[in-house]
């Protein structure tokens, strides 16, 4: 146990002793320990919300409980100190509360202020019980609700509806009515978004307030006196001019806490409590992931409690489906019911680390809520190799059953844990993917065997195989053995430079080919061993080092010290000696320069690639060659600047990956190259939509790859399938270059990891998965609305092709999307190209453009967005040789923001 929370235990203990609060001395006395030390290990307490503090001399500290809801209602009297959070964020609102319920003689009138979702009107209700509960309002005293935005756009009949209407006050009041003011009388009335009330309304509320009486519309005689105490809500600003009034006119102001302001720990009760609603709803257990429940526990939910509330019920809800139309065992909610945005919760796990931790310990992968239970029982499967598997399940069987839970109840949890081991093991191989998906394709056998040779590689070579490499290796083997069976022969014509290049990973290959020949009872030649040795050579993943290596930047330019002095620059300001630079002499042969290059790729490469910073001609061709020949990602960028390098060497340093730091740098230099390369692509009308498939062999697994995509795409004529060879990568890739000619690729899909500027790149387990299809059907959907797109605008532009410019506007407007951090959607984009389009067309014929409304304003409120457009418009401009002005730009701008969906 570590020092917190062996201060937190101590802490309990003389908790329950003392019946008081206790303080770090007294812990300090206890432990042996210096008092500092534990006032700082309480002080951790405090911040991660497991201890309270009572201010005073000494002050004293006492331990907040992982509360259940249920547990609360049976150990507690009254209502509000029921609310989840009681003794947390809700603690000074609740006192409040109390307060303005007893205040004599009939209590204070409340005002409730926070953003939606935060509990308003459930505090509001709750007031209600606590009066009753404290006699302070008759047990049959009235609650009536009224929201004042029902009737917004109407104050005269919120005013009614409050006050009352004496016949013939207005037009169509034809009889005298009754107001809820009245009908609340001895009870509580809650106004809820109570800044909806007109001014006229609000005087009639004080009036109330202040002397106790008021009269319905129209009445000018008598006077009505109620005791009613008022609840008022509103999601204004407390420093709203508005509200001021409010709060200067209503004696008790409460405000209620946003969910980013609880603690984690009050918002895992919550979320605890919601489940069990649910579980009590439908009568069951539910079970949920770790991942999902930490996913609840982190995503950024603005609209509070309400929502997260909400979102739990969502996600409960198609659980169950799962459950009843797959016929599952358990309502088990896994990441896939959750809603997008919750998902994304789960990337905030490392800043959270600490608490999550604190939270899940001794728990375990799956977590089971029930409404009968004050807690839940976690399947706490903790596999440990000194202690066999069977034994464990044993202990937890009687564990389970001295805790008393239900024979059947206890099979299911030991059931989950069976699953839930079984999923670790998986686990160990970095594989999530669905096997069932595979299965379709290759046979259990195959599948058992890459297992037991992946894992036996990952030890004798100390590397890890990921599930890339175990399904394309999966695939391949099936096409081998089926080869092997047809009396098919293997050939490999690299042969020797294998067994030169990889010895280690040629030496088990060459165990592993034993294997392979007793399962399936064969003789694997050794050109096949060839290829195995390739598969345990690639990809590999030194998790240890990953966050340690970083991509090499190396700098090289024609002249006697260009490199040596940008290089210089850089690294001074960076702070690191990170970049090197190779000055190239004029003088000196390209031939020769190679070979050097050549060796410092070599030893700066730490396994996640190097980028070539080169000015031009030769050298730009480098970074292909390098990696034709040893496999090592090369990037290039040329035409580079000073700034270019400082951004590419600050990334870097800071451990961005290779793709990242590449497409910055083109960036910078986009405004030269886009116009280029995208005419490039757009010239040949007759050009295809292609998609390649590729493995070491060409007939073998990207043949079958072909056939899957086929299959699962249905037919898609626009779309050609090219299944290629890469054992020979000089082969392949001018193969590539000869496709991209003349076609545009839209994709490749491969059994290792294949990186092409500007191709997108799908590994095959993803495409048996599933996850790489859907990929897949997004980028040809894309691609043919645009193409359809670009064949209607061509028809309707007079100056510019239209065809063309559909290629130039997507590049510009992913640009604009990345500079904002903003993403738009499908339709709102092509509304976007289309603006564009005919904006070019009218600019071209020299056409005008059209004011926009309040420029100078949205110029001030949007300056750096407009800034960031005008730079990636610039392009366009000069490829068309036109001026967009800053009432366009300011059309465009809004267009963006409108529609964004923040990233
Ligand atoms: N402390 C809490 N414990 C349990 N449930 C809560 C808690 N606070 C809020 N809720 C639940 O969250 C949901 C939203 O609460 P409520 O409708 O009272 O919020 P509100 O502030 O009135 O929202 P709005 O401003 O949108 O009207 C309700 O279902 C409520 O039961």
């Amino acid at each position: 146990m570590n020092k917190i929370d062996q201060v937190y235990e101590i802490l309990v203990e003389l908790e329950e002793k003392k019946r008081r609060g206790i303080s770090a001395s007294e812990i300090s006395k206890v432990l042996g320990a210096d008092r500092a030390n534990i006032s700082r290990y309480l002080n951790k307490l405090y911040k991660k919300h497991r201890v309270e503090k009572i201010n005073g001399r000494p002050v004293l500290y006492r331990a907040i409980k992982s509360e259940s809801i249920y547990k609360r209602t049976v150990e507690s009297k009254n209502s509000l100190d029921k609310i989840i959070g009681a003794q947390q964020s809700l603690r000074t609102p609740i006192q409040q509360a109390k307060a303005a319920i007893l205040y004599p003689p009939n209590g204070l009138h409340t005002l409730i202020l926070g953003e939606t979702g935060v509990g308003k009107s459930m505090f509001a209700e709750l007031m209600y019980q606590f009066a009753k509960e404290a006699k302070v309002i008759p047990e049959d005293a009235p609650f009536i609700r009224f929201n004042c935005a029902d009737y917004a756009e109407n104050p005269q009949l919120i005013m009614a509806q409050i006050f009352g209407v004496k016949k013939g006050a207005y037009t169509g009041a034809d009889k005298d009515k009754e107001g809820l003011l009245k009908k609340a009388d001895s009870g509580i009335l809650f106004l809820d978004e109570v800044h909806r009330l007109s001014p006229q309304g609000q005087e009639m509320l004080f009036t109330y307030i202040d002397k106790g009486f008021f009269r319905p519309l129209g009445e000018t005689e008598k006077v009505i006196y109620v005791n009613v105490r008022i609840i008022a809500a509103t999601t204004e600003d407390p420093q709203s001019y508005l509200l001021k009034t409010f709060t200067r006119r209503i004696p008790m102001t409460i405000v209620l806490p946003s969910l980013k302001d609880k603690g984690i720990m009050e918002r895992y009760n919550l979320i605890e409590s919601f489940i069990k609603e649910e579980s009590k709803r439908i009568g069951k257990s539910i079970y949920i992931n770790k991942n999902s429940l930490i996913s609840l526990l982190l995503y950024d939910c603005p609209n509070n409690i309400g929502q997260l509330k909400s979102d739990i019920q969502l996600a409960c809800a198609k659980a169950f489906v799962n459950y009843k139309s797959r016929q599952e065992e358990y309502i088990l909610i896994t990441q896939s019911d959750l809603p997008q945005h919750v998902k994304r919760g789960l990337l905030k796990i490392k800043q959270n680390r600490e608490d999550i931790d604190c939270i899940f310990k001794g728990k375990g992968d799956i977590l089971r809520f029930y409404y009968k239970d004050d807690k839940e029982y976690e399947i706490n499967y903790q596999y440990n190799d000194n202690e066999g598997f069977y034994d464990i399940i044993e202990k937890k069987l009687e564990d389970l059953k001295n805790t008393g839970v239900k024979d059947e109840e206890v099979s299911n949890i030991i059931n989950l844990a069976i699953e839930s081991h079984f999923q670790k093991y998986i686990k160990n191989f970095s594989l999530n993917i669905k096997k069932k998906e595979i299965l379709e394709i290759v046979n259990i056998e195959i599948l058992e065997v890459v297992e037991e040779i992946l894992s036996f590689a990952s030890k004798r070579l100390e590397k890890e195989y990921d599930e890339k490499i175990y399904f394309g290796l999966a695939l391949h083997l099936h096409g081998c053995i089926e080869r092997l069976k047809n009396g098919n022969e293997i050939y490999h014509p690299k042969l020797n430079m294998i067994r030169v290049d990889y010895p280690d990973e040629f030496l088990v290959a060459m165990e592993i080919a034993k294997i392979i020949d007793d399962k399936f009872n064969i003789e694997t030649p050794l050109d096949e061993i060839g290829y195995l040795a390739m598969f345990l050579a690639s990809n590999t993943l030194d998790s240890e080092d990953e966050e340690e290596d970083k991509v090499g930047i190396l700098v090289i330019m024609h002249g006697k010290s260009t490199a040596s002095s940008m290089v210089e620059v850089a690294n001074t300001l960076v702070g690191i000696q990170h970049a090197k630079a190779l000055d190239m002499p004029l003088s000196m042969k390209p031939q020769d320069m190679y070979e050097i290059v050549k060796q410092h790729v070599k030893e700066m490469h730490k396994g996640k690639g190097i980028i070539l910073m080169v000015d031009m001609g030769s050298l730009t061709n480098f970074g292909d060659m390098i990696y034709e020949e040893t496999g090592i990602i090369v990037k290039t960028v040329d035409m580079v600047s000073t700034p270019m390098v400082i951004d590419a060497c600050r990334k870097a340093v800071l451990g961005r990956e290779i793709d990242e730091i590449y497409t910055s740098c083109r960036e910078m230099n986009f405004y030269n190259k886009s116009i280029e390369r995208t005419n490039d692509i757009t010239n040949d009308i007759n050009r295809k939509n292609i998609i390649i498939t590729a493995c070491f062999t060409g007939e073998g697994a990207s043949e079958r790859l072909k056939r899957i995509i086929q299959e699962k795409l249905y037919k898609k004529d626009s779309i050609e399938i090219i299944p290629l060879n890469i054992l020979d990568r000089k082969e392949f890739l001018c193969k590539i270059k000869q496709y991209k000619e003349k076609h545009k690729i839209l994709a490749i899909i491969s059994t290792i990891d294949i990186h092409l500027d500007g191709i997108q790149f799908i590994s095959a387990a993803e495409v048996l998965n599933g996850e790489g299809i859907k990929k897949i059907v997004d980028i040809v959907k894309e691609e043919e609305m645009y193409l359809n797109i670009g064949k209607s605008l061509k028809e309707h532009m007079i100056y510019i092709d239209g065809r063309k410019i559909i290629d130039h506007l997507r590049y510009v407007i992913d640009d604009i999307q990345r500079k904002l951090n903003v993403q738009v959607v499908d339709e709102v984009k092509i509304g976007i190209i289309l603006h564009l389009s005919f904006l070019i067309d009218k600019l071209c014929g020299g056409g005008k453009e059209v004011k926009f409304y309040n420029l100078e304003e949205y110029k001030n409120q949007y300056s750096r967005e407009l800034i960031l457009i005008k730079d990636c418009l610039k392009p366009l401009e000069k490829n068309y040789n036109i001026e967009i002005d800053e009432n366009e730009l300011a059309y465009i701008c809004k267009m963006f923001l409108l529609n964004r969906e923040d990233i």
